[in-house]
């Protein structure tokens, strides 16, 4: 379920497949457990464009490894399958799942029993079939929103979003970095005139000072490359205790002073 009551809300994004897929799901419990409301289950791909290098690497290390769609599935039934409540977004890109098949995928995502599906790469004025695949299956589409775009395309974006509407804090890629965009703020006021559903703002957010930050004015922070970088310098067998480590950090110090 995606809720994003305990404050601050936490979105953890997950390349699917790296180190090796036990170890995705270990994570993926791992950081649930610490505090994690959303989990973005990120399916690899070869050409992931609006990734910044590290994700980019992280993609490579899957897909070399033969991680596909249908396994990144399975994990994410083994997730389901250990923890009942946690929120847990499937995202990719969208040329994998028209490969697969758009209802196909649909009804896959929900056997596999996630929450909802990002596609990264998929526009609200093109959405007609995917929405009505996510809606035949009671799954949450989740759009992307940039600075960049106008009024009428937020709303777009907010209205067709559901559990959560996904606002970009920066125009680029993404990737860990020492400021939050000034901009940031903004956007998810802009947002927040149209979206019905919680504002979630990511890119560039690696510390619990962002998150605390981000949760004076958004309902949850996504972390991503910084999820991805620890992993990458970790070994596998301790990579879910550190990964618990992290999130608790960032849940705890992200916590509003009273
Ligand atoms: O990595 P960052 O800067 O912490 O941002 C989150 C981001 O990685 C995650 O949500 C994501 C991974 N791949 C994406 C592609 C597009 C938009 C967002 C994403």
């Amino acid at each position: 379920m995606i809720s994003f009551a305990n404050k601050p809300g936490l979105v953890i994004y997950l390349t699917a497949g790296d180190p090796d897929l036990a170890t995705t799901r270990d994570m993926a419990i791992a950081a649930i457990d610490a505090g994690a409301d959303v989990i973005e289950l990120g399916v690899p791909f070869s050409d992931p464009l609006a990734d910044g290098p590290v994700i980019q690497r992280a993609s490579e290390r899957a897909v070399a490894r033969g991680t596909r769609l249908e396994d990144v599935l399975k994990t994410c039934r083994e997730i389901r399958d250990a923890r009942a409540s946690a929120g847990i977004i499937l995202f990719s890109y969208l040329n994998p799942v028209v490969r697969f098949g758009m209802s196909a995928f649909a009804k896959a995502a929900k056997a596999a029993g996630a929450d909802g599906v990002l596609l990264t790469d998929m526009i609200v004025e093109e959405a007609g079939e995917y929405l009505e695949a996510m809606r035949a299956n009671d799954l949450a589409p989740v759009f992307l929103a940039a600075p960049t775009s106008p009024d009428e395309r937020l709303k777009a974006i907010a209205e067709n979003s559901r559990g959560f509407v996904y606002a970009i804090s920066r125009v680029g890629i993404t990737g860990t970095q020492t400021e939050l965009a000034a901009d940031a703020e903004t956007l998810v006021k802009r947002l927040k005139q149209f979206a019905q559903v919680p504002v979630a703002l990511g890119f560039g957010i690696s510390t619990p000072e962002h998150v605390k930050t981000v949760a004076g004015f958004a309902d949850a922070a996504v972390v991503g490359s910084a999820i991805v970088a620890l992993v990458e310098k970790t070994p596998a067998a301790d990579a879910p205790k550190a990964v618990g480590e992290f999130v608790r950090s960032l849940k705890q110090g992200g916590q509003p002073s009273s």
